[in-house]
């Protein structure tokens, strides 16, 4: 057989396990680490892991030397809110003086003010932007992401928004899943009447599930917003039209929406920084992935990060991801939440690797598909320019990867250092 490609020279090979369920706990703690291995792929997929000295011996159109460095699967991103109109850079002077983030919100800025700007854009524009955006997520080694709506709330502009994440995902070659998140915020027009709108949230449930504009739903659960019961209600609703729950949970209060998320069923509950011990316990009990965001609890100003430790201790499952998104967490980048997983989190270099993979595939429903390499599985493939697994977590804000590789074709490859040269002698500047 003539292969399509083959990455060989690869000196540490990351191979999270594949598995029917998110790894939890003490399986968190593993990961296969092969050396001087190679991969080949045909069509789209992987064919073949071996080692190298047999990869000598095989036929391919195209040969790729990774140099004796880190390939790993490409990784995964499950909570983005990947389309959104205008920016909030003039927020940061708020946050500098000290006005919390909820109560950024209570004033109508915040979430309701990207709601402005993303009602006002036209589709088109937010198809363009989020493109853009999504360029920059691939950059970083992710093949397949989770995309929000939300900045919306009335009918129209957030079946704009899971148009444009449809759009996107008929013509961009990452795998995006959608998430409607009509209950992300109470809109100024419905202040005096937050029931009504939660009810206008849940009649849009069939039409999104009929014209398949989304597979799973979310809500904000926390002071100010949408309480544990109206998000139970909604997430009961979810269900019942065939579409799966999602929670911010926990995130600023402690209310209780770890333990709701478990009791649901929910596929994951999403930051959880002030998690309880009930709701640890519930997340060890339960199939629901803990997805945590350190990037926003940085981005926040907080000392307080999400008890990862806690959970992967009593046995739960955790899963990483940027919650990219204009306000709370300015960043595309992946490697950085895994840096700010071991530096604050005090996560593992194998517990996060399984965290941005195969938890986070779990996390979205991808479990089968992404966040794992092996025979017939599709051959999205990062090759690293780091000399082991250990290295990106622990040099962090840069970015390491060195080709992004999905479905078997390139799709991201690092330019060419030569073209900046600082001469050896004589200033920078006069280059
Ligand atoms: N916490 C709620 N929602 C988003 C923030 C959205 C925003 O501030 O625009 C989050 O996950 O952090
Ligand atoms: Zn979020």
């Amino acid at each position: 057989m003539t292969y399509d490609t083959i990455i060989e020279n690869i000196g540490q090979f990351i191979l999270p396990k594949a598995a029917d369920h998110p790894l939890k706990g003490e399986d968190m703690k593993r990961l296969e680490i092969r050396e001087n291995a190679a991969i080949a792929t045909k069509n789209g997929k992987v064919e073949w892991i071996g080692t190298h000295v047999d990869a000598q011996r095989m036929e391919t159109e195209n040969r790729v030397d990774a140099e004796g460095k880190v390939v790993s699967p490409g990784l995964v991103d499950p909570h983005t809110h990947l389309v959104f109109g205008g920016s909030r850079e003039e927020e940061l002077a708020l946050k500098q003086a000290g006005v919390p983030y909820l109560e950024i919100l209570k004033r109508g800025g915040g979430i309701l003010s990207t709601v402005k700007a993303t009602r006002e854009a036209s589709e088109e524009t937010l198809f363009a932007k989020s493109k853009q955006s999504l360029k920059r997520i691939a950059s970083y080694g992710v093949t397949t992401l989770e995309a929000k709506s939300g900045y919306g709330l009335n009918r129209e502009t957030e079946l704009k928004q899971l148009r444009v994440v449809k759009r996107l995902k008929k013509t961009t070659v990452l795998d995006l899943v959608s998430t409607f998140l009509g209950p992300h915020a109470i809109p100024p027009e419905s202040k005096e009447d937050p029931e009504a709108f939660l009810q206008e949230m849940i009649a849009m449930l069939p039409h999104i599930k009929e014209e398949e504009l989304a597979e799973f739903t979310d809500v904000f659960c926390e002071t100010g917003v949408f309480t544990i019961d109206q998000a139970k209600r909604f997430m009961e609703a979810s269900m019942a039209n065939g579409l799966t729950p999602k929670i911010h949970a926990d995130e600023i209060d402690p209310l209780g929406g770890t333990e709701l998320a478990c009791q649901t069923g929910a596929i994951s509950a999403d930051h959880l920084v002030a998690a309880s011990d009930e709701g640890m316990t519930a997340l060890a009990l339960s199939d629901t992935v803990a997805v945590l965001l350190p990037g926003t609890t940085f981005y926040l100003g907080k000392d307080h990060y999400a008890n990862a430790r806690g959970m992967i201790d009593r046995g739960a499952s955790v899963a990483l991801a940027t919650d990219f998104n204009p306000g709370s967490c300015v960043t595309e980048n992946l490697q950085l939440v895994m840096s700010l997983a071991a530096l604050k989190l005090k996560m593992t270099p194998e517990e996060i690797w399984n965290a941005v993979t195969v938890n986070a595939a779990h996390a979205i429903g991808k479990g089968t598909s992404a966040g794992v390499l092996a025979p017939g599985r599709k051959a999205d493939i990062v090759v690293w320019d780091v000399p082991n697994y250990k290295y990106i977590p622990y040099h962090y804000g840069v970015n390491h990867a060195m080709l992004v590789m999905k479905a078997g074709e390139v799709i991201w490859k690092r330019g060419d250092a030569d073209v900046f040269s600082i001469p050896e002698t004589g200033r920078v500047d006069s280059v």
